[in-house]
């Protein structure tokens, strides 16, 4: 496997660096960006893995969110990938709809024709980044959290639910918590996933929190102003299903702030000092 750097900047006294390579998982080139912080430089540092939501690229997050610093601070690597597969071969939404197909590959598997060619995000973020990970010597990357926004929330904490043991910890920011029930949900799984819904409660946290998953630090902050909340993000639900299941999640509802980065970019450092505590007490 090869990876081609593309870009470098100092940052913190850190480098933001952006990653390009052929993917075996989704069968077609890929970028992601990493940041390393200063101390790995001199030591293997643990890794925290962002994914963005709907419509974004890797540098969504790198550009607006100004995790750096933070992760400078705390001496975490950032990994973030691009939100599914692209390239001229991969379909997309036959209308070129922003909430399906390319920048929305919403972090599962598809099995239905045409997608299940290239829309494999979850396998990719689950075994295809880890291993690249692994070859970075910087990288401790056995010592991993990871965190996401909205379809990237979803993303995470579905890949921390059904991978227990592998993620420290997990956080969200604005997460559909239960794609099954709401529309951007219903359209994505529908189409990558058919309409056996049985396959649908595999890709749903709240469903998989209520069919017993184990616990891990879990961290959510929800805008009470996000225009998605009520229809698309459903925050209630991630609440009743954690207090039916007693899982001791810590879900955060802050007033005033929307779905966008400006509220990311505001609570970051909390999140990231929150991966920070649980990855040092391992
Ligand atoms: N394009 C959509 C908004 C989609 C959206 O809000 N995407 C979020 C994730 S769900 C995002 O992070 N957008 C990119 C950005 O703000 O940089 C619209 O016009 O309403």
């Amino acid at each position: 496997m090869t990876l081609e750097q593309t870009a470098s900047n100092r940052c913190f006294e850190g480098e933001q660096l952006r990653f390009k390579h052929q993917s075996q998982t989704l069968g077609c080139e890929m970028v992601f960006s990493l940041y390393l912080p200063p101390q790995a430089k001199t030591q293997k540092v643990p890794l925290l893995y962002w994914l963005s939501g709907l419509t974004c690229t890797d540098e969504n997050f790198v550009h607006k969110a100004g995790a750096q610093r933070y992760a400078a601070e705390h001496g975490i690597a950032i990994l973030c990938p691009d939100t599914s597969p692209r390239g001229d071969d991969v379909p997309d939404d036959a209308e070129g709809a922003w909430d399906f197909g390319k920048g929305a590959g919403f972090y599962v598997n598809a099995t239905q024709a045409p997608w299940s060619s290239h829309y494999r995000m979850y396998d990719y973020v689950t075994q295809e980044l880890p291993e690249i990970a692994a070859g970075f010597d910087s990288l401790d990357s056995a010592r991993c959290s990871i965190s996401g926004h909205s379809m990237g929330g979803h993303g995470a904490m579905v890949i921390a639910l059904r991978n227990p043991g592998t993620y420290t910890s997990v956080s969200a920011f604005s997460p559909i918590v239960a794609p099954t029930q709401c529309p951007w949900g219903e359209k994505a799984l529908g189409n990558y996933l058919g309409e056996d819904h049985s396959e649908w409660a595999n890709y749903d946290a709240c469903a998989l929190i209520a069919a017993g998953a184990s616990q891990l630090p879990l961290l959510v902050d929800q805008g009470e102003a996000d225009d998605f909340l009520e229809e698309q993000l459903r925050t209630e639900l991630l609440e009743q299903t954690c207090s039916e299941q007693g899982y001791a999640a810590t879900i955060r509802r802050q007033a005033g702030y929307d779905h966008s980065y400006y509220f990311v970019a505001s609570f970051i450092g909390s999140h990231i000092a929150f991966h920070a505590q649980t990855l040092a007490a391992e």
